[in-house]
């Protein structure tokens, strides 16, 4: 039996004052203890994740040649469309912010990356509608309930930071946000033995938070905010709890009061290393929640004093997507 941990209830924020308070108070007190934490009744329904993964699935699952077709150009920008296992290897950017270089490790892993519908710069790459009836609608969908629940979830922050809960969120809303689909295939676990290859290489995530669901596989590891070079295992429980973390972006905007999560994917933690066992395919979503292109990723006032000075320059949030990206792809 697997523990689930903690898991917040978000139906809290809807409910007393007092149970509003609960709420925000213990999304930070996780936030800030661990740099990530679980949430239910986030407003998005167990028929659509199950869809959700169910499309995922279905998706990753067509002929290669299928896939190709909305095929992600070969450069990191603009990140939209199918990446075959071995486009994309995160360890290039793994040492990013530990003064440390990049990291040797290939990822095994396919991906198929989209941004909103209406984005006024990058357009979407589809496949085919008739490659997968019904997939376009659905993530288009998906992408505008992810947003609610994003909003929802930014004014709680902002309530648990003691920040306007209207900055926050104008700050976000023109829905700048990038949605990925993940599958990291079967492999024996021989793979990844010798260390050069990995499901998903350390790293942070670049935007304000992400909203992740993963499947039932497990090997999603976060480091020890308290203890660094210590990874923990993020258990997989219901597939509808969704995991907050937090990304570089929010980690400036509050002047290290909340620290990214350095996350990556390895063996499940019931694999015997040394055996000849077959690691399952692994399915996971993020929904990578990022500040709107041209806001400033200067540290909010209410984070800055005599004790605490700014730490961060003055970068627009998409400055700082393009440099964190730009290597990802080479
Ligand atoms: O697959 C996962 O659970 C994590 C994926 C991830 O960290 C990412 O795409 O940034
Ligand atoms: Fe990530």
């Amino acid at each position: 039996m697997i523990s689930k941990g903690v898991v917040l209830d978000m139906a809290l924020l809807f409910g007393t004052p007092n149970q509003k308070k609960e709420f925000c108070s213990s999304l930070l007190y996780h936030l800030k203890s661990q740099g990530w934490v679980k949430i239910q009744n986030h407003g998005i329904s167990r028929e659509v994740i199950h869809k959700l993964f169910s499309m995922t699935k279905h998706f990753f699952n067509l002929p290669y040649e299928e896939k190709m077709k909305a095929k992600h150009p070969p450069q990191a920008n603009p990140n939209r469309g199918y990446s075959y296992v071995g486009q994309e290897n995160v360890a290039q950017i793994s040492g990013y912010g530990k003064g440390k270089g990049p990291g040797k490790s290939r990822d095994i892993k396919e991906t198929f990356d989209m941004g909103a519908a209406n984005d006024s710069l990058i357009n979407n790459q589809w496949i085919p509608e008739e490659s997968l009836p019904g997939f376009r609608e659905f993530m288009e969908s998906f992408y505008e309930q992810a947003f609610k629940a994003e909003m929802h979830l930014l004014s709680a922050l902002a309530i648990a930071l003691g920040i306007s809960e209207n900055h926050v969120k104008s700050l976000h809303d023109r829905a700048e946000n990038e949605f990925r689909l993940l599958h990291y295939p079967a492999l024996p676990v021989s793979y990844l033995a010798d260390k050069t290859a990995t499901r998903i290489a350390e790293h942070t995530d670049f935007g304000t938070i992400t909203m992740l669901f993963q499947d039932s596989t497990g090997g999603l590891q976060v480091e020890d905010q308290t203890q660094r070079g210590a990874f923990r295992d993020i258990e997989p429980s219901a597939p509808t709890d969704l995991i907050l973390n937090i990304g570089d972006s929010l980690q400036r905007l509050t002047n290290d009061t909340l620290l990214a999560a350095c996350h990556r994917v390895t063996y499940p933690p019931t694999t015997k290393k040394d055996g000849n066992e077959v690691i399952p395919d692994r399915y996971s979503i993020a929904y990578f929640v990022k500040p709107n292109r041209s806001a400033s990723l200067l540290p909010l006032k209410e984070f800055v004093s005599e004790e605490t000075p700014c730490k961060y320059d003055n970068v627009t949030a998409w400055e700082w997507n393009n440099l964190r990206i730009a290597k990802l792809y080479t």
